[in-house]
């Protein structure tokens, strides 16, 4: 099947409809972990990128993934986060990478994002890839909030973001905070494409993609080609301040395949994924995007 696209593909997608009848794996919340205090030195400025690529040169366990994830999260100050909660890490898939992040953001900052998404009285129909075209593959409403408007929250995601990828926060988008009402979906895509690579920006490297808030029923994030069996199809629940957090592109970071920003970045089709319709109340969630060159600080999108 081809590749399916944030961009200009996404007019040809259908879902995968596999012979076997897929099992799908629902991963909902584990049991919380108490809340460990830091002991590590604070980060008091917008990170420069705190950790190496190094960890993403090769294939890993899912343990190496998950340790790796907790520690790079654990690096970063909960001081400005209020709310007495340890991010934690889990694995769904180790190859390609997939981590859900349990807590990533607190609650209090899930509301900031929404409030001031409301508040700006902007959000207007999503659209799809550098063309920015609505149609019925995106039926959500969206807008993209920059530092300015929502400095403390802004720094906590890139902070984490950046302990994580390796990659700086400048090498980031906006945040693009997303609203599903009932009825509403964003069908299968990729957050890359190939022809991304022709753009100063480059392709979408990295996505973490943060539940702001959870709808009553529905809205799961599907993925149907991550598993190794193809039989069965990932699809993970919204939960308010988790985030899940996976490369795009085959080249990782830091592996031999990766020969600096300027190289061709091949997306991988093992990532497509889609936002189910919600079927009950509301789904908030937020992109940050992340880039192989300097994004340019304050840059609204692709
Ligand atoms: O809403 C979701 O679960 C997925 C959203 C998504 O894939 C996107 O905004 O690129
Ligand atoms: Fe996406």
């Amino acid at each position: 099947m081809a590749g399916t696209t944030e961009a200009f593909y996404l007019h040809s997608l259908s879902i995968r409809s596999p012979s076997l009848k897929p099992t799908f794996r629902t991963i909902r919340e584990d049991s919380k972990l108490a809340f460990q205090p830091h002991t590590r030195p604070l980060v008091s400025e917008i990170v420069t990128g705190t950790h190496s690529h190094e960890f993403w040169r090769k294939e890993r366990t899912a343990e190496e993934v998950r340790a790796h994830v907790q520690t790079c999260l654990d690096d970063i100050t909960q001081q400005t986060d209020d709310d007495d909660t340890r991010p934690t890490a889990h694995v769904v898939s180790s190859e390609p990478p997939l981590v859900l992040i349990h807590d990533f953001l607190s609650t209090s900052m899930c509301k900031n994002l929404i409030d001031t998404a409301t508040s700006t009285d902007k959000m207007i129909r999503s659209t799809t890839g550098s063309e920015q075209e609505t149609s019925t593959i995106r039926t959500s409403t969206t807008v993209w909030l920059n530092d300015e408007q929502v400095p403390e929250t802004s720094r906590i995601i890139a902070e984490k973001i950046s302990s994580i990828s390796g990659f700086p926060a400048n090498h980031m988008e906006n945040l693009q905070v997303v609203r599903y009402e009932t009825g509403q979906s964003f069908k299968l895509h990729t957050d890359t494409i190939d022809a991304y690579n022709e753009m100063d920006k480059r392709g979408r490297v990295a996505t973490c993609l943060i539940y702001l808030a959870a709808p009553t029923i529905g809205g799961e994030t599907l993925f149907p080609d991550v598993h190794a069996d193809k039989a069965i199809q990932i699809r993970i629940a919204p939960r308010q301040g988790s985030a899940i957090f996976f490369w795009n592109t085959h080249e990782k970071p830091g592996s031999p395949a990766y020969d600096g920003a300027d190289m061709f970045l091949n997306t991988d089709l093992r990532m497509r994924h889609a936002g189910m319709p919600v079927d009950g109340g509301e789904k908030w969630v937020c992109n940050r995007w992340v880039h192989p060159v300097d994004y340019g600080v304050g840059v609204r999108g692709l």
